[in-house]
């Protein structure tokens, strides 16, 4: 057998290039290139490597690991989890950085490959330079934390034992019903040992993402189950839209009656304009979507992990009488709400159950058309919404007096609501864009109300709801619609918390447009904490004497190269829109807004942790309340 001497990292970059997809029918590389940031941990190793042979993959300089984890997590989303960048780091503090979005592709399914520099195997020089040195082992390092954040970990310690771990690696990266974070931490000596690898392990490897189908007791058992319900609803999760369901939904949906609901991860499976998609489901879900749950006798779980956003906690359904249908690849998944389950891809089931539902009509008739002419209403109240110096009604009513109102009105020079200026950016942004959101009060604004024409095209991680998933995710989508404009819709709290990868972004001549929705605070938990009885506390950013914060974010983005708007009217934000499409280079158009103008409510619940005891009158009825809704609740 043919022998090569390589150190590990060469090894490692050679096996990265040889790795193949197949995914119906068409075959192309599985690992589209590298993000870096180099430390001593990695650059002479990994580094050294890619310098001297980086094979097809394209390398850039991130600017924060979590920032640049973050893209490659957006990346392979926009992808349908069938390509990915790798992410290589150095030790200590910069592979620290990768828990936070390691948390993130987890908890959303991604696949993704972190590659974080780690202690001496030898321990010669220990401690090296950012290594925390535990004093009950050796053995343990910063990238032990990354442990409970991948889906397969491994350490090398030898450079023969990256044959076994990047087999590992891929299996799991590329198998639909397991894909997440792989995280392969490299001793930094042994990134630079050399070995003599045998030549096949070099030769080109094709993961195949087949298409599992369901066995005929699953078949049977989905399609009796539909034909003895009378109004079965489909939910629309993001396992339906990586198996590119969207046109039997539609057929299924069409020929039986059955309304869609989505959840995040499966919205622009099925366009939000299609007559029996009724929207978002759960707790930033419409009020037709939850409506229609309430009704129905069968859910039809398609690709969904039945989060406490999607089920209001558990009480979005009528328990009493509802039965599930789970369609999952994941098995873990599958096995939810106590449901008939059917462990298989998404598209091929539905495919495979369609003829044996012929002559099935639901119960639900003309009452799709009713919800969703309701929801259509509503969404056109919210695109007009009008402040006025006396008596206003925002959206979050009784938290903020009128003269608070005023204030920020006055304090951000803004008349403003955040659902009217965001269905502007809706009406004028090109609809084959795609929108990134992830925290605060945008992801619920936009499952609700923003109409995606073009499948996806909205890519709102919901699953950690991390903040700075936003414009690092922007940089990923990009790298993935290279063609398309990108869209960051963020607020200034997630804003504030990490947008390192907008530099990366002008840097690399990638152009992304951060609409950055500014109503200077960490508007939603501040709605939570006053809408569970307690005052406004560390959530409005406001100065030590308690004046309000007006931050020139236009100025900063301005620093780092892009061409940036303030805007304070929607005549403004649509002139700015139109003109930052002509623009080669990244944008950033500052809205300022209203707070308590954000979209809430819709026959929803979420069941967050109120105080028991309190002095407080507010809370002491919150936690009654909370306590009442529970009874209501499935217990698990
Ligand atoms: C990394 C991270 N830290 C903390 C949180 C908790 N959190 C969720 S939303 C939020 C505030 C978001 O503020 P902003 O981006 O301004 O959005 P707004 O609610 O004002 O629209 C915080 C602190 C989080 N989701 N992610
Ligand atoms: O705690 C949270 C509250 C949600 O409203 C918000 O969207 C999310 O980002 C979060 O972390
Ligand atoms: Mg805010």
């Amino acid at each position: 057998m043919g022998k090569t001497r390589l150190t590990t990292a060469q090894a490692l970059i050679k096996f990265l290039n040889q790795q193949y997809i197949h995914v119906d029918g068409e075959e192309f590389p599985f690992v589209e290139g590298i993000f870096s940031v180099f430390g001593h941990g990695n650059v002479l190793g990994i580094g050294q490597a890619l310098e001297q042979d980086p094979g097809h993959l394209k390398v850039f300089q991130g600017k924060n690991e979590q920032g640049m984890a973050l893209a490659a997590m957006a990346y392979s989303k926009q992808m349908l989890r069938q390509k990915i960048y790798a992410v290589t780091t150095s030790v200590g503090p910069g592979s620290a950085n990768l828990v936070t979005a390691a948390g993130t592709a987890l908890a959303n399914n991604i696949p993704m490959l972190l590659l974080p520099g780690d202690t001496f195997a030898s321990r010669q020089p220990d401690p090296v330079l950012q290594q925390v040195e535990q004093e009950y082992s050796a053995a343990v390092t910063t990238n032990d934390a990354l442990k409970p954040v991948s889906r397969y970990w491994d350490r090398i310690t030898r450079p023969e034992q990256l044959l076994s771990s990047l087999i590992r690696a891929f299996e799991v990266m590329t198998d639909p019903g397991k894909a997440g974070p792989v995280t392969i931490c490299l001793a930094q000596d042994v990134e630079g040992e050399a070995y003599d690898y045998d030549e096949e392990f070099f030769e080109r490897r094709v993961h195949y993402l087949d298409r599992k189908a369901p066995v005929e007791r699953e078949l049977k058992g989905a399609a009796e189950m539909i034909k003895a319900s009378k109004k079965p609803l489909i939910l629309v999760g993001g396992g339906a839209k990586y198996s590119e369901a969207r046109d039997i939904l539609v057929a299924l949906s069409e020929k039986h009656s059955i309304p869609l609901v989505e959840t995040q991860a499966g919205k622009a499976t099925v366009e939000s304009t299609y007559k029996n998609n009724l929207g978002g489901m759960g707790v930033t879900g419409t009020l037709a979507a939850n409506k229609a749950a309430r009704q129905a006798d069968l859910i039809i779980g398609i690709g969904t992990r039945y989060t406490d956003f999607v089920t209001s906690s558990k009480t979005a359904f009528n328990f009493e009488t509802a039965k599930f249908l789970n369609i999952n690849v994941s098995r873990m998944q599958a096995y939810k709400m106590d449901a008939f389950q059917v462990v298989a891809d998404a598209k091929t089931t539905l495919e495979q159950l369609a003829p044996l539902l012929d002559g099935y009509e639901s119960e639900f008739g003309q009452t799709i058309a009713e919800l969703k002419q309701e929801w259509n209403a509503e969404r056109d109240r919210l695109s007009k919404v009008t402040f006025t110096r006396e008596n206003f009604e925002p959206e979050i009513r009784n938290h903020f007096s009128q003269e608070v109102l005023n204030e920020y009105a006055d304090v951000l020079n803004t008349e403003l609501a955040q659902t009217t200026a965001l269905i502007a950016v809706n009406d004028t942004i090109d609809p084959g864009s795609t929108i990134i959101a992830s925290a605060g009060s945008l992801p619920g604004d936009v499952q609700r109300i923003w109409n995606s024409t073009v499948a996806n095209t909205y890519n709102v991680e919901y699953g950690y709801s991390c903040m700075g998933y936003e414009v690092s995710g922007a940089l990923g989508v990009k790298l993935a619609n290279p063609d398309k404009e990108v869209y960051s819709l963020v607020g200034d709290g997630s804003f504030l918390m990490l947008h390192s990868e907008l530099i990366t972004a002008i840097q690399y001549g990638k152009k992304i447009n951060v609409v950055l929705f500014d109503n200077s605070g960490f508007g939603c938990i501040n709605n939570l904490q006053m809408g569970n009885g307690m005052g406004t506390y560390f959530t409005e950013f406001r100065t030590h004497d308690n004046k309000v914060l007006n931050i020139d974010y236009a100025k900063v983005a301005e620093g780092y190269g892009a061409k940036t708007y303030r805007v304070n009217t929607i005549e403004q934000l649509k002139v700015a829109l139109e003109d930052a499409k002509k623009q080669e280079v990244s944008t950033l158009i500052e809205i300022k807004v209203l707070p308590k103008t954000m979209t809430e409510g819709y026959d929803s619940w979420w069941n967050v942790g109120v105080a028991e005891v309190s002095n407080k009158e507010g809370i002491q009825q919150a936690f009654e309340s909370r306590k009442q809704k529970l009874e209501t609740a499935k217990q698990y």
